[in-house]
């Protein structure tokens, strides 16, 4: 694998998490002073942290974690390693995290960390000291009580069992529900690892059916192959769906009879990328997203599909399994073409679904079967799919302004009952 990675969108995601809490404040007839209140996060912590490379060396990483709301509960949200990440990004992701918990009705405020590290290029025993150095700067503002981080882009269980060991440590005793998304041994859920991508195909598939698409006659593409879209394409291809695409950061595949799943994931295991698949063709990595096929699933970055490249999607249903990939000039000319775009407080809500179930089992030391965690997330799922489409049917609004009014009218209307406004 020769390919150099897939440069990412130069768009602040923060604009557009702005524009589209201005439209939803808009829907409500929200005063002015309290969608300032919701356009700024309550918290926001940078660190710089230090690292002594294997080779005795010296490097130093900044972090961020931004709390962006607290009104119905603990702050919760992921944390991101990439070289991308910057703070207004960690600020839209903090502010959709609001909105997600808010939508699903999981008694969370909203937040979202990032280091802005490649993890690709550093040893595991590196990324335990960035990890251990960058949890003990950010350690007054987290616990289970306060805000309780999860994984995202570039971080995995391993990283939650080394943060919740050393906020455990701090504390004396083992805190296990200060991280969701941990190691199932060292108290983590069952079904928490796949939870993003069932809930994002339970949606899809309820999407596809709302527009007449049975599952055997439907076409996918996913763009990215990470812990959310590689489970979503092969949960789409259990269900009866051709994929016919994948992408990573390094290229992406196409097999227009649909990909053989099983053979895929075995040919990532042992390469580290989709790229050079036998059993498909090579295709350019933006050329995905305007594949003529029924389902699109952005399951990779912020700010993908643009002004730029909205006006050639062919997919009929785009369902985000990514949080941001749509700016709002995309949004705009994709309903133009009769594009159905699912947003990402709704798609993609099943992780943080099982991370509130994780919470709560640790926090009473009782453990759920996966059975029932996934029958708890679809009955959640489908029910804020249903709720969503009958607001947005009623209002006559998109569905991303439909979500993000109901999740912004139960958030300030909390922050109202607490009486911290007017
Ligand atoms: N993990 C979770 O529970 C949740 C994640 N999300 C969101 O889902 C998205 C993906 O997260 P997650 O799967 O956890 O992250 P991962 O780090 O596990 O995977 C990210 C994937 O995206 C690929 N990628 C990165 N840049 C590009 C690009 N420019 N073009 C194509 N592919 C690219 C990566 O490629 P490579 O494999 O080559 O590195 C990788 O396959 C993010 O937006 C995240 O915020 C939302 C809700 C929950
Ligand atoms: O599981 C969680 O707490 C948060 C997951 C996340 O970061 C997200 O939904 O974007």
């Amino acid at each position: 694998m020769t390919m150099a990675p897939a440069a990412t969108t130069t768009a602040n995601p923060l604009d557009d998490a702005r524009a589209q809490l201005a439209e939803a404040v808009e829907v409500l007839g929200l005063p002015e002073g309290l969608h300032r209140m919701l356009a700024t996060p309550r918290r926001e912590v940078t660190v710089s942290i230090p690292l002594r490379r294997d080779d005795g060396s010296q490097d130093l990483f900044i972090g961020h974690r931004v709390q962006h709301n607290f009104s119905r509960g603990p702050a919760k949200g992921g944390i991101r390693y990439s070289p991308h990440v910057d703070l207004d990004e960690v600020r839209a992701l903090a502010m959709w995290m609001t909105w997600k918990c808010a939508l699903l009705d999981v008694p969370y405020g909203g937040a979202k960390g990032g280091v802005r590290i490649d993890p690709r290029h550093y040893s595991s025993a590196e990324l335990e000291r960035v990890t251990r150095r960058f949890t003990s700067e950010i350690l007054p503002v987290i616990g289970p009580a306060h805000d309780i981080p999860a994984p995202d882009i570039g971080t995995d269980e391993q990283t939650m069992a080394w943060m919740m060991d050393t906020y455990s440590v701090a504390s004396g005793y083992t805190v296990p529900g200060v991280v969701t998304g941990k190691p199932v041994s060292l108290g983590g859920s069952l079904g928490r690892a796949t939870s993003t991508s069932r809930g994002v195909v339970d949606v899809a598939l309820a999407a596809l059916d709302s527009k007449g698409l049975k599952p055997a006659t439907t076409t996918a593409a996913v763009q990215g192959f990470g812990k959310v879209g590689r489970g979503a394409a092969r949960f789409l291809a259990e269900a009866g769906v051709r994929v016919r695409a994948v992408s990573d950061q390094y290229g992406a595949v196409i097999n227009t009879a649909g990909l053989d799943m099983p053979a895929l994931e075995r040919h990532v295991d042992a390469t580290g990328s989709v790229v050079d698949f036998a059993g498909a063709e090579p295709l350019d990595g933006d050329a995905l997203l305007e594949l003529d096929v029924d389902l699109l699933v952005p399951a990779a970055v912020e700010g993908v599909l643009t002004a730029e490249n909205a006006p050639r999607v062919r997919a009929r249903l785009v369902v985000e399994g990514a949080n941001g990939p749509t700016t709002p000039e995309a949004d705009a000319i994709m309903a133009g073409n009769d594009v159905l775009v699912v947003p990402d407080i709704l798609a993609n809500a099943g992780g943080v679904v099982v991370s509130y179930f994780e919470w709560v089992q640790a926090n009473q030391a009782y453990w759920w079967t996966e059975a029932e965690v996934e029958a708890r997330l679809k009955e959640r799922m489908l029910g804020a799919w249903e709720a969503v489409s009958a607001y947005a049917a009623e209002k006559e609004l998109s569905l991303r302004t439909a979500a993000t009014a109901m999740a912004v009218e139960r958030v300030a209307s909390a922050h109202t009952l607490r009486g911290l406004y007017p």
